[in-house]
C-alpha cells in the first residue's frame, strides 16, 4: 500500500478541531516543526463542527483556519497528529464524530504502523489535558498508530508553568481564552511535529524495506 497518492509528496496529516483558536494555534507550530524535516511535509486540515439541527448544512470551506479534513487525507498520510480543545476531559465531539467516520481505514489496516500523537488546549492549568490526550490515544491504538508523545529530553518539559505533557503537547488558554502560547508550549508543540515526521520518514522506510 503506497504511503501517498501517487502525485503528492509525502506528508503528516495535523487534524485538528479549535473553536476559539487556540488548538489551532498548537497545529500551526506542529505543523511547522514537521516542515522543517526534510522529506516530509505536513498538511492542516480541520473538521467541521457538529450540530443538534439535523438539516445544518456546513459551508464547503471553512471561514477560517485549515480546509476540512477528507478520508484520502487521512488514508496517505504517513503520520496523524490528532489536535482537540478538552470537552469535559475528553476530546471534542466534532473530532470523534470525524474518527468515528473512519471504519474503511480500520477495516484495509491503513493506518497500521503508521506514527501518530495528539495534543490539546484547556482553560484551566488541571482541567483534563492528560485525559484528553488519552481520550485521542485511543482510537489510534484500534487503528493500530504508533502512538508517540514527547520525551524529556525535550527540556521544556520540566520547566514548563502551562501546558506541556509527555503524552502529548498541550496549552493552558485562560478563563477568556486569550492567554497565548508561552515559550516552552511553542517550543514543545515544534518538537512533537518534527519528532512526528521524522518518526514517519523512518516507518515509512521500514514499511516499503518489508515489502
Ligand atoms: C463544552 C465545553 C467543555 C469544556 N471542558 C473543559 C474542561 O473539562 N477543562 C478545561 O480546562 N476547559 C474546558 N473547556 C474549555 C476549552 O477546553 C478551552 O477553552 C480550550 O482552550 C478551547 O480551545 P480552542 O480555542 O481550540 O477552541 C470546555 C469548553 C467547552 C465549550
Amino acid at each position: 500500500m503506497p504511503a501517498q497518492s501517487p502525485s503528492d509528496r509525502p506528508y503528516v496529516l495535523i487534524l485538528y478541531y479549535s473553536r476559539f483558536g487556540a488548538t489551532r494555534a498548537l497545529a500551526e507550530r506542529l505543523s511547522a516543526g514537521a516542515a522543517s524535516i526534510a522529506g516530509m511535509d505536513a498538511r492542516l486540515r480541520t473538521v467541521p463542527p457538529v450540530s443538534p439541527t439535523c438539516e445544518a448544512v456546513d459551508p464547503e470551506v471553512p471561514s477560517e483556519g485549515a480546509v476540512y479534513a477528507s478520508l484520502d487525507d487521512l488514508r496517505h498520510a504517513s503520520g496523524l497528529a490528532l489536535g482537540s480543545p478538552t470537552r469535559f476531559g475528553n476530546m471534542a465531539a466534532p473530532l470523534k464524530y470525524f474518527i468515528d467516520s473512519t471504519s474503511e481505514l480500520w477495516l484495509s489496516g491503513a493506518l497500521i504502523d503508521k506514527p501518530a500523537t495528539a495534543f490539546t488546549s484547556t482553560s484551566s492549568l488541571h482541567g483534563g489535558q492528560e485525559t484528553t490526550l488519552v481520550s485521542m490515544l485511543l482510537p489510534l491504538l484500534h487503528h493500530g498508530m504508533v502512538y508517540a508523545g514527547v520525551p524529556y529530553s525535550e527540556t521544556a518539559l520540566m520547566h514548563t508553568q502551562g501546558g506541556g505533557t509527555p503524552y502529548g503537547v498541550s496549552h493552558v488558554a485562560g478563563t477568556r481564552s486569550d492567554r497565548p502560547l508561552d515559550e516552552h508550549e511553542r517550543e514543545l508543540a515544534f518538537a512533537q511535529g518534527a519528532r512526528l515526521a521524522r518518526l514517519a520518514l523512518a516507518l515509512e522506510k521500514s514499511r516499503g524495506d518489508k515489502s
